[in-house]
């Protein structure tokens, strides 16, 4: 096939694009700077010039909780232009084949545990993502409206958060995991005896390797279409794809200082928002199809540091 991946350059986008290669699938790319996504225009010259059997769509403006809340103008409507652009566009040429790629955040914020698909659009979204959520939802969304009106077979993952190689390390602007390995790795490296965790250390996060992420999304978009339809509902289309198990945000603190070897104190700064308190995916419909994660989450915190250390903090020593 030749696989159109959008977001090549990000985490998941290249854990995916790494995998269809290995297996013999000719991979199209494109940088954000050769071609924005948001741009009507520039996607439709792209997708008339391009012959694809296949779109991947891994391009979003992305970011942890104080990204989502800085920014929530970018986070809306970045997502729902570059959703509305490549799946409109790839119908037009007669693409019938997409994945794309949305987010545990799209449930409600006080949902029942596990959060199984038909929970969306039941309740309240958490105010700190959800500019970002109903981008995602409206993705969902047009996925099953074209399917429905023009035939298409669009399919939709929710990954719960992911971490792994090639992720963002930024302090500020990045999920819980990297900006932990930063920090606790730059206090070991310059002697602080002290780090501070955002919020209350209570919250539930349910984390999975960016690898594991991209075998589940090839799994989905290998999936026989009779397989796909008989596991979902036109209008519940979505899966689930998680790790199966949550930690604390303190329990992942106390799990990336023994990686990192930081042996100070680890203190709460609650002046920082907690967002939602529990998000565990139940990814039975994804399971009973025969995907299971394969990274544990202590094994993927030491390699995402090895990888760290490697490219984040020797490229800038450089
Ligand atoms: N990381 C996580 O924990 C989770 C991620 N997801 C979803 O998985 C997908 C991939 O996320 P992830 O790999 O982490 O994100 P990254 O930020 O690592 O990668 C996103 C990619 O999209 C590109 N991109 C952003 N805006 C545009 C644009 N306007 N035109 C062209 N390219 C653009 C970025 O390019 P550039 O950097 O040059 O702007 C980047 O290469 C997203 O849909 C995200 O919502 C879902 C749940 C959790
Ligand atoms: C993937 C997912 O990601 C986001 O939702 P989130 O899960 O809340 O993301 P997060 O990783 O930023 O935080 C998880 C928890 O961790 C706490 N926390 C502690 N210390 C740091 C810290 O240093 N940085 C960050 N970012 N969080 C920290 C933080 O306060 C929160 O309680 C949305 O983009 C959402 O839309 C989405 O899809």
């Amino acid at each position: 096939m030749r696989v159109y991946v959008a977001g090549h350059r990000g985490m998941v986008g290249g854990a995916i694009s790494r995998k269809l290669a290995e297996r013999g699938d000719e991979v199209v790319t494109r940088t954000h700077a050769q071609l924005d996504l948001t741009d009507q225009a520039a996607v439709r010259n792209f997708f008339a010039s391009e012959k694809v059997d296949a779109v991947v769509l891994a391009a979003a403006k992305v970011g942890g909780i104080h990204a989502n809340n800085t920014y929530p103008a970018q986070f809306i409507y970045e997502n729902m232009m570059i959703e509305a652009n490549v799946v409109h566009q790839a119908y037009a040429v007669g693409v019938t084949k997409l994945l794309f790629l949305g987010s545990s955040c799209i449930y409600p914020r006080a949902v029942a545990q596990p959060m199984r698909e038909d929970a969306l659009l039941t309740g309240v979204l958490e105010p700190t993502n959800e500019p970002y959520a109903i981008a995602k939802i409206a993705g969902i969304k047009l996925c099953e409206s074209y399917n429905r009106q023009y035939g298409t077979d669009y399919r939709s993952v929710m990954p719960t958060n992911l971490y792994g190689p090639g992720d963002n390390f930024h302090l500020e602007n990045s999920h819980v995991m990297p900006a932990l390995i930063r920090r606790f790795h730059e206090s070991v490296r310059d002697g602080i005896d002290t780090v501070a965790i955002w919020g209350s250390g209570t919250p539930m996060r349910e984390f999975l390797h960016v690898d594991d992420m991209a075998d589940a999304s090839i799994f989905v978009l290998d999936l026989p279409s009779a397989q796909y339809e008989a596991n979902t509902q036109p209008m519940l289309s979505h899966i689930n794809v998680g790790y199966g198990e949550d930690v604390s945000i303190a329990e992942l603190a106390h799990l990336v200082a023994k990686v990192t070897g930081f042996t100070g104190e680890i203190v709460f700064d609650a002046s920082k928002p907690d967002g939602t308190m529990r998000k565990l995916m139940d990814s039975s419909r994804l399971n009973a199809m025969g995907w299971r994660p394969s990274v544990a989450l202590e094994e993927g915190i030491a390699e995402t540091y090895q990888w760290f250390c490697a490219n984040v903090v020797q490229a800038a020593e450089v």
